[in-house]
């Protein structure tokens, strides 16, 4: 068999942050994002420098709130109350995870669903289920639109999603169903998980184990996304390297597929751009919640 078309990530977001650049210079004033995040785990530390630097880039206004790992819960829910009443800020994002003393579910709900540029908070949750997206979650929304500029097609497509986090795989579940695919949530009590995601024309992996998925659980000709990232031993000069979900060979066997890193990652910060212009849009009163997204 021919080895599968790869998918690469960075086009993908390149393409739409030229849309995203296009649309925030329509605006009366460029779309602000807050981010804010608490202690120095150096993933975090690292994803929230990539966001902030690539917002700069396309003509967003950006500030990263970095807080000690000790702030008490009652202080950031204080912040989150400042950056919701103050009419600069388009978007706030709270990076994830928290540490253990603070209630994401909390933090998630304090968020102005409005400035919600995660899609976390319950009412964006709600409306992504029934079919009326508006500030989608960055993953999903960043596949989509990988798939969709690829050509790929979504309607009526057998699709297995494996993880269901809120995060990545519920809501990627919940906007594949949105766009007509067939879909099927799997997880960890899944039982024969590989006969299960070999009926998948389209595979989309988000566990966080290195190489799970092997080539007999694929379908040949497939469509694979895997969403993830895994630091592992043994890269280059003896240093960590990146390895996703799903294991190399994979790639003789499906039709297409996403590389980690270079894949999914690129678009989930590209995906959280436009959600913030379209808060801005929202904002300005130049866009009706619920009109978008399909
Ligand atoms: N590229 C990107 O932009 C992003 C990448 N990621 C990466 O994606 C991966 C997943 O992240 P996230 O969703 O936050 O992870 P979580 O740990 O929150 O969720 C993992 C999910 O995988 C399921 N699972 C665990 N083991 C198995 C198994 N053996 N078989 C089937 N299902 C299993 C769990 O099932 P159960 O619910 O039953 O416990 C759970 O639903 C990580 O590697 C993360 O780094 C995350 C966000 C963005
Ligand atoms: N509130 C919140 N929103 C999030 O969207 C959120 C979060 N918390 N917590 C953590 C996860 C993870 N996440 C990633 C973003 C970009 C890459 C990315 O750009 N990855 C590059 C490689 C990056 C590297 O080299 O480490 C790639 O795949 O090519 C990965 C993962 C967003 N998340």
């Amino acid at each position: 068999m021919t080895p599968a078309r790869v998918l690469a990530g960075p086009p993908a977001a390149d393409a739409l942050l030229s849309d995203v650049a296009a649309r925030a210079a329509r605006l009366p004033r460029p779309p602000h994002l807050a981010m804010v995040r608490l202690g120095d785990d150096p993933a975090s530390v690292s994803y929230v420098r990539g966001k902030d630097r690539r917002a700069r880039e396309v003509g967003l206004g950006s500030a990263v709130y970095a807080l000690p790992e000790t702030t008490p819960q009652a202080e950031l829910l204080a912040l989150i109350a400042r950056l919701n009443a103050d009419d600069a800020v388009s978007g706030i994002l709270v990076q994830l995870p928290l540490p253990a003393h603070v209630s994401e579910q909390a933090v998630l709900h304090a968020i102005d669903p409005r400035k919600d540029v995660d899609g976390f908070h319950p009412l964006n949750v709600g409306e992504l289920w029934a079919g009326r997206p508006t500030l989608i979650p960055c993953t999903p929304a960043g596949i989509l639109y990988l798939l969709d500029l690829y050509g790929l097609p979504v309607a009526g497509q057998r699709a297995v999603v494996v993880g269901r986090s809120p995060i990545v795989g519920r809501p990627t579940a919940a906007l594949l169903l949105a766009r007509d695919a067939t879909v099927t949530l799997a997880h960890s009590r899944t039982r024969d998980l590989g006969a299960v995601t070999r009926e998948a024309d389209l595979l989309v992996v988000a566990v966080g184990q290195p190489h799970l998925i092997t080539p007999e659980m694929v379908r040949p000709g497939a469509t694979v996304i895997d969403v993830g990232i895994n630091r592992v031993p043994g890269g280059p000069g003896g240093k960590a390297h990146l390895t996703g979900d799903v294991h190399p060979d994979v790639a003789g066997v499906a039709g297409a597929i996403t590389p980690v890193p270079g894949g999914v990652g690129p678009l989930t910060i590209a995906a959280l751009l436009a959600n913030t212009v379209t808060a801005a849009e929202m904002q300005a009163g130049r866009r009706v919640p619920g009109a978008s997204a399909r």
